[in-house]
């Protein structure tokens, strides 16, 4: 029997049926508790309900049961959220994490940079929400700056080098601010002279696995995506082609950054089979504790 927890984690409890039927004999019920990894209070409870023998079921007794999971004490159906609500406990923590190193940045940017689809937007509105900062989308203010043009039509009509100077205005306008949690075009960590400005700030690479990225960005299509962009075929396993390629031409470029993000990392701290499930929020601590890795680097220990 296989019992899917919220966040996909996934358990097996092995249910020794005989041993049920000893204890309550042919009806009633029992409830037993196993508990997997102790220090996360995953708790997973199995009541069985014996039915009582019939005449067609006299080599097997019919057993059924009902399993309710609990972590931290929360039961599962308040943690199975849909969408990418963070459960309390989670919420909490980014908190804390936050107020702990956010006067150590000195009001300085956070740069988010990483493979298209990778979360930057996502994951960065919640760090500006929570460190109090603004949000920009570098993509965004490129449009903006050209009447509202979309990245894809500007790729079309001007061609990219046109959208790389118009990407390299931006972020230099914005090493200027304060404050502020930029999630940058995918691309923008191949011109030296953009890292001049993002030094600025504090970068963060958010390194999530190709396959993944790949399933994202083919579930809503890649029109607006002019570099991944195709007009046939798996549109899954052209955009995974696509990217393997970007990735070989980009990886050192990306790991210029100040701090890392492995989701594959975060997966495997949380006992997570893979990365799909990992919500923003929990991204989120991870990238304010590699932050905080580097601002103790950069410092020497703060005392935290
Ligand atoms: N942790 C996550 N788990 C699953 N899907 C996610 C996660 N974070 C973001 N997504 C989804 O992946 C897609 C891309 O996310 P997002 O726009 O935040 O990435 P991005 O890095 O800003 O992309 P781009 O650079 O191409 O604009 C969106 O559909 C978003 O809902
Ligand atoms: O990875 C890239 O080169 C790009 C990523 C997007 O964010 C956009 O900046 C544009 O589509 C190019």
């Amino acid at each position: 029997m296989e019992a899917k927890i919220a966040n996909g984690l996934l358990v097996s409890p092995r249910i020794d049926s005989e041993k049920i039927a000893r204890r309550i004999g042919t009806g009633g019920s029992v409830q037993f508790s196993r508990r997997f990894r102790e220090q996360d209070r995953l708790q997973v409870l199995v009541s069985a309900q014996l039915q009582p023998k019939t005449r067609n079921s006299n080599r097997h007794k019919t057993v059924s049961l009902e399993v309710s999971c609990s972590y931290k004490n929360f039961p599962a159906s308040l943690l199975e959220s849909g969408g990418f609500q963070a459960p309390f406990d989670e919420a909490r923590i980014l908190k804390n994490k936050s107020q702990e190193i956010r006067p150590y940045l000195s009001g300085r940017c956070i740069y988010l940079v990483g493979m298209m689809g990778s979360g930057k937007t996502t994951v960065g509105k919640v760090l500006s929400q929570v460190l109090g900062y603004s949000f920009f989308d570098s993509d965004t203010l490129v449009e903006q700056d050209v009447e509202g043009t979309s990245v894809a039509e500007i790729f079309k009509l001007y061609g990219e080098g046109f959208f790389r100077d118009k990407e390299t205005e931006v972020l230099r306008k914005l090493s200027l601010m304060h404050q502020l949690v930029v999630s940058t075009g995918g691309g923008a960590v191949v011109r030296p002279i953009n890292w001049k400005y993002m030094q600025k700030g504090i970068s963060v690479w958010l390194d999530v696995p190709l396959e993944d990225l790949a399933r994202r960005i083919a579930a809503v299509g890649t029109g607006s995506r002019p570099l991944l962009h195709q007009d046939s075929g798996d549109a899954y396993t052209k955009t995974l082609t696509r990217l393997s390629t970007l990735m070989e031409e980009r990886s050192d470029a990306y790991a210029n950054a100040n701090a890392r993000v492995s989701l594959e990392d975060i997966a495997a701290k949380l006992g997570h089979r893979d990365v799909s499930n990992l919500t923003p929020t929990a991204i989120a601590i991870e990238a304010l504790e590699q932050i905080e890795g580097f601002l103790k680097e950069e410092n020497g220990d703060f005392g935290l």
